[in-house]
């Protein structure tokens, strides 16, 4: 024998009954019980008319007759035509007692609890007979079960309380004798004296348990419109999937805590004769859905689903006078209880010092008015504080039974929240620890969510959301590699990396489900918001989107200007721009701070070396203990292509035009020329090695003549270069002269840095540097007889894009 339960969007429209009739058909070889719960939206159309009836507002006449046409109806398109007479007069006689008893409520113009319980059960008693008369239109031979007299309950009307003895006998002697198929109204009973009760909103399901339980059955479905118990709340997590197998207490966890699937009390019954639940969808009946059992089957997921509960309000009792003194808390809670006020959270901290409770936002100002009179005495001596209280909560709980086998568990989930700026306000555990629950502020609900999701599911894709700013030669290639990468990623390194804004001077674009790289500049440039800095911050901050991370592709020093605030809201920085790590000791070191203290991640590989790994190898080498004693580099990738080209007979300007259409030089090629790039990095290079120097600790000799850096735009710049060609053909003459080469290189010895242009003969490692290559010797307490050597190319678009989204990985990656 089976049990099945069908809901309310289940039985909502004809079409859907037809599907209902072939799971019941595919059934048939066993005898099947069916609770069915009220035409979808009935129950609440039956609430609102008899509301609008109690208040005297006649307009309940017309919600009625529109409760009425809908059963009508219904009776009209399911049942062939011949069949319909005896359907439409059993219901159009439901109806009227119903219309009778609204007229009542008009008329007396109130709405007692025990009149509602008439009322709500009706929808049920509506749909069981239609569908009754439908099933057997269709040659299923189906009775009638009428579980408004079998399940028996005291007087709490809407809410009754069930008697199992006088219930089950009922149901034993009614099913002995009836037909295969019963269908039977869901939520609806009886008290002692055969006065409707119902079974609390939800109750059908509650039903369809009480019927499984007294019959032993073997199998108790389910069946509604979602494809089992979900690991988190669809809405707001996509990648949320159904939970196979769950044990009956992780099951009621998570119903409890806003996973509607199933109405919490089903369980019970179902667990005392351990009767597996399956939640099935009946729109998609080949899906496995979720079996609720006694034990989870061997599952190694010790986290089954995350739960959460939105309009949530904590209350902080606090006090010198409470501590120590039992009755306190009695006292509080009996104040909330009679004002009718259901505490969802309790934690209170071992001082005692203070009580802290969540409810329902909606109970604030009872629960304000309860406590203020309980507590009057001691709040007019300043013993308890004048209560504080916190809304626009939400609460987030991780479920598992196995969570109690893995230590760390809780560490994980604070640490995922904290590294995504989400404080946690209060937290629950109980001993059992199957339950973590943890209150936070409700605009934070979908990152928290996704994050944990992303945390403790295993096959989850974690979600890196990426707002580029610079679009030009590196910033644009780092959008082609990555809309390249995006699938590979997803697959291989389960990240789903997206961008989700993008901005150049002008304008800025945003799309919260990831930007669409085959145009990204078509919807840029037609794009309609102008790129303004505290815009662009607050969109971010706004979306407040999961693993953010900011990309700075420009050279302006007003966007590294923006690193530190963005740093202290959680978001992670990743940069080629050199301006900020080049900037006073004290900026370099308080972005350092904000990014430990705030838990983001601050990367800017890029600075030196472009792709190179120079920042990562020289921190690894200080963090186990090296000690860098002296630094020999050629750092200017542009530089170095310049003297490399730089022969008798080509004129200087046009090598360093064609360094800059290589992509090799500074958005301001002066930048370079005049040295400023190299002292910045070597700079940032000395510092990463602990060393507390300043850009004008540096000493640098300029090989460009000073009215060339006086100019403001390139092409005043390139004129003034052609107007000294003969300097820089002397320059490159006197080191040929030398069998020497040119280079750039910067030098860090006994403490002092420099950079200036030197001649290098063959005998040097640097002599046979090529193209725009970069290298980089480190002389270490380790590497004391021959130095570290990075070599390899240190400009150009694609090696630096790399470079960034290999610093984009590492967020990815931690
Ligand atoms: N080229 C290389 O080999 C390497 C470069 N780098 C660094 O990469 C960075 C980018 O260089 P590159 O791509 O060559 O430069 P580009 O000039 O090609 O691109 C710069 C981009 O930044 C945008 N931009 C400039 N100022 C702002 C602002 N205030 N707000 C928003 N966007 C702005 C520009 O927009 P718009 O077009 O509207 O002006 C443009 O999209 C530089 O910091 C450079 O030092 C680092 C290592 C190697
Ligand atoms: N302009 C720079 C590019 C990298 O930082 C260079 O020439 O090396």
């Amino acid at each position: 024998m089976k049990v099945l339960k069908f809901g309310g969007t289940s039985v909502g429209t004809p079409d859907n009954l037809r599907v209902v009739k072939d799971i019941l058909s595919a059934g048939k070889e066993e005898k099947q019980v069916c609770v069915v719960s009220a035409f979808g939206g009935v129950t609440n159309l039956l609430h609102e008319c008899s509301d609008l009836a109690a208040a005297g507002d006649e307009s309940y006449q017309g919600l009625f007759a529109k409760i009425e046409a809908r059963h009508l109806d219904t009776v009209k398109e399911l049942l062939p035509v011949k069949s319909q007479s005896g359907t439409l007069s059993k219901t159009k006689i439901l109806l009227n007692d119903l219309e009778d008893i609204m007229k009542g409520i008009f008329l007396i113009g109130e709405l007692s609890p025990r009149s509602l319980d008439r009322v709500l059960g009706m929808g049920e008693i509506l749909s069981s007979n239609i569908i009754v008369d439908f099933l057997n239109s269709e040659g299923l031979t189906t009775d009638w079960g009428n579980t408004g007299a079998m399940i028996k309950t005291d007087s709490t009307f809407n809410n009754a309380i069930v008697d199992f003895s006088s219930t089950n006998q009922n149901i034993k002697d009614f099913f002995k004798s009836s037909a295969d198929l019963v269908i039977c109204p869901g939520f609806v009973s009886s008290n002692q004296d055969n006065v409707n009760t119902t079974l609390g909103r939800g109750g059908s399901d509650y039903t369809a348990a009480i019927l499984a339980a007294a019959l032993e059955v073997d199998t108790f479905e389910i069946w509604t419109d979602v494809s089992g118990m979900m690991t988190s709340d669809p809405r707001a997590v996509s990648s949320a999937h159904p939970i196979e197998k769950i044990s009956y207490q992780e099951a009621m966890e998570l119903s409890h805590f806003g996973a509607k699937v199933i109405y919490p009390p089903t369980i019970q019954p179902a667990l005392d004769k351990n009767i597996p639940i399956k939640i099935k969808n009946t729109f998609r009946p080949q899906d496995a859905g979720t079996t609720i059992s006694a034990d989870s089957n061997g599952s190694k997921q010790f986290v089954k689903g995350l739960s959460s509960v939105k309009n949530i309000a904590l209350l902080n009792l606090s006090g010198s006078g409470m501590i120590g003194i039992p009755k306190f808390s009695f006292r509080l809670f009996k104040a909330l209880s009679e004002a009718k006020v259901n505490v969802i959270i309790i934690t209170q901290a071992s001082s005692e010092h203070s009580i802290c409770v969540g409810i329902d936002g909606n109970d604030v100002e009872a629960s304000r008015a309860a406590i203020a009179e309980e507590f009057q005495f001691e709040l007019s001596l300043n013993k308890v504080n004048p209560l504080e209280v916190e809304e626009h909560l939400a609460i987030v709980a991780l479920v598992g039974d196995k969570m109690r086998d893995h230590v760390g568990i809780s560490g994980q989930m604070f640490a995922a929240l904290g590294e995504n700026g989400v404080n946690i306000k209060a937290i629950a555990q109980g001993s059992s620890e199957r339950n973590i629950t943890v209150v936070i502020q409700e605009r934070h609900l979908k990152k928290s969510l996704n994050v944990l999701h992303e945390s403790f599911f295993l096959s989850e894709k974690k979600r890196i959301n990426l707002f580029l700013v610079g679009i030009g030669n590196v910033g644009g290639t780092l959008i082609q590699q990555i809309a390249k990468q995006q699938e590979y990623l997803s697959e291989n390194e389960h990240v789903d990396l997206r961008i989700v804004g993008l901005a150049n001077s002008k304008k800025m674009y945003f799309d919260e489900e990831g930007i669409d790289l085959s145009k990204w500049k078509d919807l840029l440039l037609n794009g309609t918001l102008k790129m303004e800095n505290a815009a662009f911050i607050q969109s971010i901050q706004n979306m407040n989107l999961r693993n953010s991370v900011f990309v700075d592709n420009t050279a302006s020093a007003e966007i590294a200007g923006l690193y530190n605030g963005i740093l202290s809201k959680n978001i992670s920085v990743v940069t080629p721009n050199k301006i900020a790590c080049a900037s006073s000791y004290e900026n370099y070191q308080e972005l350092k701070n904000t990014a430990r203290e705030y838990k983001s991640k601050f990367y800017y590989e890029t600075n030196v070396g472009a792709g190179l790994p120079v920042i990562t190898t020289l921190n690894d080498l200080i963090k186990s203990g090296d000690r860098v004693k002296k630094i020999e580099a050629v750092l200017s990738g542009s530089l170095n292509f310049i003297f490399n080209n730089f022969k008798p007979g080509v004129k200087f300007v046009d090598i360093v035009k064609q360094a800059g259409e290589e992509g090799y030089t500074e958005p301001d090629p002066k930048i370079d020329l005049s040295g400023v790039d190299v002292m910045r990095k070597i700079l940032i290079l000395i510092r990463e090695c602990g060393v507390e120097a300043e850009l004008s600790d540096i000493t640098a000799d300029s090989f460009i003549p000073a009215d060339c850096m006086k100019t403001k735009t390139n092409e005043e710049f390139y004129a003034k270069l052609e107007a000294h060609e003969e300097h820089f053909q002397s320059l490159v003459k006197q080191a040929e002269d030398n069998n020497a080469r040119l280079k750039v290189v910067a030098t860090y010895d006994d403490g002092k840095a420099s950079v200036g242009l030197k001649e290098i003969t063959k005998s040097h490692p640097f002599y046979i540097l090529e193209g725009s290559d970069n290298i980089v010797l480190f002389n270490t307490n380790r590497y004391a007889d021959q130095p570290l050597v990075i070599k390899g190319a240190g400009a150009g678009a694609a090696v630096t894009a790399m470079g960034i989204f290999a610093d984009i990985m590492r967020i990815a990656n931690s």
